[in-house]
């Protein structure tokens, strides 16, 4: 009884995916349906070719005389069948292709707005890789099902079910006979397409494991060979292969003498056709004996096929719902219709922070920074700098209290509208792979060579992108690996300024550049926050000193705060830190 239960179970299951993949095509499903439609007449093209061969056939038993308009009209079905199959099979081809093609664009353009609007927390928490593969390796897999493997079960189900309905126009008798087989095959098929599916989208997700072990390996190539990690990296690759292997040949195993039991019951109905007719010599004609046993093949092929193909629905499933996982992720609320802010102004009152469950790094946090002000915030590593700007990009939602920009709490701002009032040069700067153009370009995709210029020559960076081969064609590699380090920092400053967003967020570069690197970078940066709040995060005396108001951070909390003069006269641990003239990033309290 059990057995009967997961195997009703099992088909359900493979109609609830069936469903869900439907569901998802949305409008396009009435293109789909088109597609099918066509494929359904492409069948019926193929079955005038059987009904021209059967003809021919009976009437060389039945020793009909063939004339030649009988000839010809043969080779005119013949040639109907192959117009109509290549038409129709051209026809649903190019529909579904389409269609499919649409659903997975769709799809990869919600996913990735939907990724925009995630929380920091939901990348840092995951392998890239895998955010890699769902929007490519699964969304393809789906789009090949939609385009092609759905059409092969509809094939496999209507022309088997005509071929049938024909049998059963010339002989019912037949006609069950043939459906006896097919029946008693029947638990066999649903045991195949429940193992096919379950090892299937097992192997899938190996599968797809393996690609983001690769796509990390590609990734960190720089440290893993730095760090002499090539064998282990390899080490790593080789055991995701491993176990695609593994998985793979334990299904061929698993499934090998099942799927030949399916096969046998099902081509079992020749013989027993054979067998039956034999019992009715006397009233049976040897032309419909003939008929029935060359349409049993149409019956049979593809039934067989049906099972490999039932594989795809769970796998198309599985992968569905990999994007179901990310897409039920929760983005970070907005809270439509409040006003929009009304200056450039940035507050943070009361804030408190941790990163999901762990312990609070930001606490009791209030300060404001006046429209087109300079602020400054020091204080020794871990203290919680870059987690403030952090949260004044809304990369995550604060704990308590409120950020606001312009008096205008950022849960009420777009994405869209917060990325418009903010330009971010982080340390770690990450260039697209493409020109030097499109990455300046990528704040403002309609700006003009002129303007991009302009932008690069106030970000000192205009002198070396001439210098390079192709100028600003240059491809910069992906994450911008062909320039230095200098350099991308201030492509990254041409980006912002072409931007020219009102409030800048820079966290200061704490490693050491070449002294005329570092004068570039300094007044490329004057360029940039000219006329702009900016918030920074410094760590060089020579910008703390020029900031109209500095937050001294020790763990989680503003212990000092004031300008460069104020600080220094309190004798606290700017003070001390000043008079030793160290560098605020080796600032340690004592
Ligand atoms: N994504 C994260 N998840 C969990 N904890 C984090 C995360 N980022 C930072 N932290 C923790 O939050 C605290 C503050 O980090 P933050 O990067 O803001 O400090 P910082 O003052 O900018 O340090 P540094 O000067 O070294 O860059 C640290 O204890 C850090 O370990």
């Amino acid at each position: 009884m059990s057995a009967q239960i997961s195997a009703l179970r099992a088909v359900t299951a493979e109609f609830g995916s069936l469903k869900r993949l439907w569901a998802l095509c949305g409008d396009l499903r009435s293109e789909l349906r088109l597609a099918l439609f066509f494929r359904v007449l492409q069948s019926f093209s193929l079955g005038l070719a059987y009904g021209g061969v059967i003809q021919v056939a009976t009437h060389s038993m039945n020793g009909v005389p063939m004339s030649f308009g009988w000839a010809m009209q043969i080779s005119l079905l013949m040639v109907l069948s192959l117009a109509g199959q290549l038409l129709f099979s051209y026809l649903s081809v190019r529909r579904a292709w389409d269609a499919s093609f649409q659903v997975g664009k769709a799809l990869r353009l919600s996913l990735m707005e939907h990724l925009k609007r995630l929380p920091m927390g939901f990348h840092l928490g995951r392998h890239k890789g895998d955010t890699a593969t769902a929007l490519t390796t699964d969304v393809s897999i789906i789009e090949s099902f939609l385009s092609d493997a759905m059409a092969k079960i509809v094939q496999a189900i209507v022309l088997p079910v005509t071929v049938l309905g024909f049998i059963a126009s010339q002989d019912v008798w037949f006609a069950l006979t043939f459906l006896i087989s097919v029946v008693t095959a029947l638990p066999v098929a649903i045991y195949i397409g429940v193992k096919f599916g379950s090892i299937g989208a097992e192997r899938q997700e190996v599968q797809a494991n393996a690609g983001a072990v690769m796509i990390e390996y590609v990734q960190g190539i720089r440290v893993i060979r730095a760090f002499n990690q090539i064998a282990r990296g390899q080490e790593m690759f080789r055991a995701a292969l491993d176990q695609f292997r593994a998985i793979s040949i334990q299904m061929v195993l698993l499934l090998t003498l099942p799927m030949l039991s399916f096969v046998i019951v099902v081509m079992l109905g020749v013989p027993v056709v054979a067998a039956a007719s034999g019992m009715r010599l006397d009233s049976l004609q040897p032309s419909t004996l003939v008929t029935i046993l060359m349409l049993s093949f149409a019956v049979y092929a593809p039934l067989i096929n049906l099972v490999a193909v039932l594989e795809r629905i769970r796998i198309a499933d599985a992968s569905l719902g990999r994007l179901d996982q990310i897409l039920q992720e929760k983005p970070l609320p907005v809270i439509a219709g409040q006003p929009a802010p009304t200056s450039s102004s940035v507050s943070f009152e009361d804030v408190s922070f941790c990163y999901d469950d762990g312990p609070e790094v930001l606490s009791h946090v209030s300060f404001d920074v006046p429209a087109n002000s300079m602020t400054a915030i020091v204080g020794p590593s871990g203290s919680g700098k870059t987690t403030i700007l952090s949260l004044l990009a809304r990369f995550w939602d604060v704990t308590a209290g409120t950020v606001s920009i312009g008096g205008t709490d950022l849960r009420h701002l777009e994405v869209t509208q917060l990325n418009a009032l903010i330009s971010v040069v982080f340390q770690d700067v990450y260039l697209f792979s493409g020109s030097i153009k499109d990455n300046i370009a990528a704040a403002r995709p309609d700006a003009t060579q002129a303007e991009i210029e302009a932008a690069a020559r106030a970000a000192q960076a205009h002198e070396f992108i001439c210098e390079l081969p192709d100028g600003y064609d240059t491809d910069v590699g992906e994450g911008g690996a062909r320039l230095s380090g200098g350099e991308r920092q201030r492509v990254s400053i041409a980006r912002a300024i072409l931007k020219d967003a009102p409030i800048v967020l820079l966290d200061e570069a704490t490693a050491a550049l070449d002294p005329s690197n570092d004068r570039a970078l300094q007044e490329a940066l004057a360029e940039l926050t000219r006329n702009k709040t900016l918030i920074v995060v410094a760590h060089k005396l020579s910008t703390i000193e020029a900031a109209d108001q500095i937050l001294v951070l020790e763990a989680g909390k503003i212990i000092e705060r004031g300008t460069h003069t104020e600080l220094v006269s309190q004798e606290g641990l700017y003070a001390r830190m000043n008079a030793r003239k160290t560098d605020a990033k080796n600032w340690r309290i004592t």
